[in-house]
Parts: C-alpha cells; structure tokens; sequence
C-alpha cells in the first residue's frame, strides 16, 4: 500500500458543453454528466469557460458551483487566462482551484504553459488575488525543470503539467525519454514546494504509465478522452475505468 494521496480525477466537462451548444434544446445536460461523475467516484470537476464561449458559458459555471456545494468533498477546478475572463468568475465562485493557462483569446485547444521570468510580473500579482480569496493556485505548465522554482516564487501552489507532448509520444520510441522529462519536471516541482497535477490528452492507454513514471501527481484533469469514452461506456463506467488507471499507475509506481 502507498503512504502517499491517490491522485484525485478532475473531470473536465467542455466537450458535454460543446455538444449542447449545437442546439437550443440545453441536452446533453452539463450539470447531469457533472453529477454522474461526481456519483461515480470523480473527486473533482473541471471547466474551461473560454472567452467565446464555445462550450463552457457563465451560467454553467455557476449552475456548477451551485452542484459541487452538495459534494464537500469534491474540488470545482476552473481552468483559463487571468488576463481575459477567469478571475471574474474566480471571485463570483471562490472554486478550490483556479488552473492559470496562458491562452489567447479563440485559442484552438492549449498547447504550451507559462514562460519565467517574461510571466513572472503579471502573475504575481493575480496569484496573490486567488490566494487572498482562498482559492489555490495551479499554473500550467511546460515539463522543464528550470522553470518550477520561478512558477513557485509568483506564489503558486501547484503546477499543472501540460502533457499533449507525453501522450503524443506514449506508444512511439519517443515514450521513455518524454515521461524523463515529465518525472524530472514534477521532481523539481516537488523540491520547490508546490503540488504536480497533470493534464491534456490524457487517457485511458497512457494514464497509468504516466502515473507510474511520474511522481506525486496530485491531480489529473481529463475531458476531450474521457467525455468521448462515456458517449460508449456511459459517465458512471468511464469514471470507474480511469479511476482503475490510476490505481494501476500508482502501483506500478509504488512497486
Ligand atoms: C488547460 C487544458 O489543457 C485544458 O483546459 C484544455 O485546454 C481543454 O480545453 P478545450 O476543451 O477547450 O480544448
Ligand atoms: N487541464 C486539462 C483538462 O482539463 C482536460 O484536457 P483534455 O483531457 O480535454 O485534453
């Protein structure tokens, strides 16, 4: 048995939002699939409200934050650049974790985390903003170990590894020495004091390896696999079989 915190699922539901938006008929229900989730062992639940919003709008947001008051122990996660929309609804729904990512406005997906020190005097500031609020402070960002000592002197809490690059080499000779780079990554994360959470293009072939390879991994956020994986499995079932990932991971690890 590990002494150390099973890494907790944060479902991100966007993708239940961008099917709902195709229609004025508010189905697939994004508060439904965040219950479901929720019901089925997920400790925490992730949006991403873009500034156009394209899936996630305000008024998920705080139908949402309305929902997780009824599950105490589980985390609302709200993902987004503090430059654009995100701190508003920081401050309206004081969620556990606010996610910074530095997207532009229309971004197609994310797809690289904060650079130090061109970042450093921006951030500070709004981390500073969350913290006084009592919300943690996660910071996306790229696997390079250089650059976690500087994300933990803007004050964050944690970091949130970006790992479209590790699950784009995951079954490729690439594999071994891209999870190197995230361990050592989340090594240095560790040594600077903050807390490692992980995610985009995760899934349910290349979580538990990188659970395994990667220590103290706190959190994993996943939706665009995950939400595509329930439109067959069902919510309740996914959520089960990424939960067994993550046990396999942390037993390989801890083996
Ligand atoms: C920060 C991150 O990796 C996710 O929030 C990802 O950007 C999901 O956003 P989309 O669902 O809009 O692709
Ligand atoms: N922070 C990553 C996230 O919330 C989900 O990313 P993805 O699984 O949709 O790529």
């Amino acid at each position: 048995m590990t002494s150390l915190p099973r890494t907790a699922l944060s479902v991100n539901v966007n993708k239940v939002a961008l099917v709902r938006n195709t229609r004025h008929l508010g189905i697939p229900s994004v508060t439904r699939a965040a219950q479901l989730c929720l019901q089925a062992g997920a400790q925490g639940i992730t949006v991403h409200p873009r500034p156009d919003e394209r899936h996630i709008r305000a008024q998920d947001v705080h139908e949402l934050a309305a929902l997780l008051k009824q599950w105490p122990q589980a985390e609302f996660n709200i993902e987004g650049n503090p430059t654009h929309n995100l701190m508003e609804f920081i401050c309206q729904v004081l969620p556990a974790q606010a996610t910074f990512v530095p997207d532009s406005v229309g971004q197609f997906t994310s797809d690289h985390g904060w650079r130090f020190p061109e970042d450093a005097e921006r951030l500070a500031p709004l981390v500073a903003e969350c913290k006084a609020l009592g919300v943690r402070v996660s910071l996306f960002m790229d696997p390079v170990p250089e650059q976690m000592a500087a994300a933990r002197a803007v004050g964050a809490d944690r970091v949130e590894l970006y790992t479209e690059p590790y699950a784009a080499a995951w079954g490729t000779p690439r594999q071994s020495a891209e999870l190197a780079r995230y361990r050592d990554a989340a090594q240095a994360a560790l040594d600077a004091g903050l807390g490692v959470n992980a995610g985009h293009d995760l899934n349910r072939d290349n979580l538990a390896d990188f659970l395994a390879a990667v220590p103290g991994v706190l959190e994993v956020s996943i939706g665009h696999a995950l939400i595509a994986d329930a439109l067959e499995l069902g919510y309740g079932d996914t959520v089960r079989a990424y939960q067994r990932c993550i046990d396999q991971g942390m037993l390989e690890r801890d083996s």
